[in-house]
């Protein structure tokens, strides 16, 4: 398998969006329900009830707001915190599909989520973030590395370099519990940088024909899985 640089998981994305010609919408529900999917498997609603998702402003945020409606109807008390606003059109309609699935929203960043949760989905930045974290959505960041709570991150640990991984201060570096990989891993999500988390692959929707051209030696997913595990 391959690990993808910026540039790479970039050009992977415009191929699917214009040669392959897949909607925004299409791939971003498969992505949210492959996170849902994994969320299920390694924190199940049995033992982690309560979830929140940390959503951001671009299509990272979305795949969350995705998962989010799909953990409300794994049987999660799912609820949602969209830490940009105001909203682009395209999160606008996914919030308005969580809510009438029945998860709630937040609309101030909950202080101790400890006290609320007992799991979180990380979906803050995908893999455009470049850091530093700008200041308008570091205190979503602080909240997730704070939280003290298990974290699955939505495709990259948010704050990571997409390439180098965590940053230096160990202050400053989420460290999440499960990484679910959308299409293709990163390289932040090589073995040795994610440690101990436990690593899915989900986003079962790219063509055969571009990942060998593009080389990407995917794993095969177990008959109709919609993920599968790496580490
Ligand atoms: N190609 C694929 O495989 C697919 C990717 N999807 C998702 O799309 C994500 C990439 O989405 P986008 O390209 O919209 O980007 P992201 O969701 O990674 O984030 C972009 C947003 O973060 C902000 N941002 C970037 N760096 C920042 C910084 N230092 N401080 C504060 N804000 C910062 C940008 O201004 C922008 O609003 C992937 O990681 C994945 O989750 C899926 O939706 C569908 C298919
Ligand atoms: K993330």
């Amino acid at each position: 398998m391959r690990y993808l640089g910026q540039e790479e998981a970039r050009a992977l994305d415009v191929e699917l969006f214009s040669k392959y010609q897949f909607s925004v919408e299409q791939l971003m529900e498969l992505a949210g329900l492959s996170v849902a999917v994994a969320v299920a498997r390694c924190f199940p609603a049995r033992t982690h009830p309560r979830v929140l998702t940390v959503c951001g402003p671009g299509n990272n945020g979305g795949d969350g707001l995705v998962a989010a409606r799909h953990l409300a109807h794994f049987g999660y008390e799912s609820t949602v915190w969209c830490a940009r606003r105001p909203l682009s059109p395209l999160h606008e309609r996914l919030l308005a599909q969580c809510v009438q699935s029945g998860v709630r929203e937040e609309s101030t960043p909950p202080p101790t989520p400890r006290d609320s949760y007992d799991h979180i989905v990380d979906a803050l930045f995908g893999f455009s973030f470049r850091p530093p974290v700008r200041e308008e959505l570091r205190p979503a960041l602080r909240l997730l590395i704070e939280s003290d709570l298990p974290t699955s991150s939505v495709d990259i640990p948010s704050g990571w370099d997409v390439e180098h991984g965590p940053p230096m201060d160990i202050a400053d570096a989420l460290q999440p519990a499960l990484l679910v990989s959308l299409s293709a891993p990163k390289l932040c999500a090589r073995p040795e940088l994610i440690g101990n988390a436990l690593h899915f692959l989900g986003g079962r929707f790219v063509p055969p024909e571009l990942a060998a051209r593009m080389q990407l030696a995917l794993p095969s997913y177990p008959e109709q899985e919609q993920v599968v595990r790496l580490a």
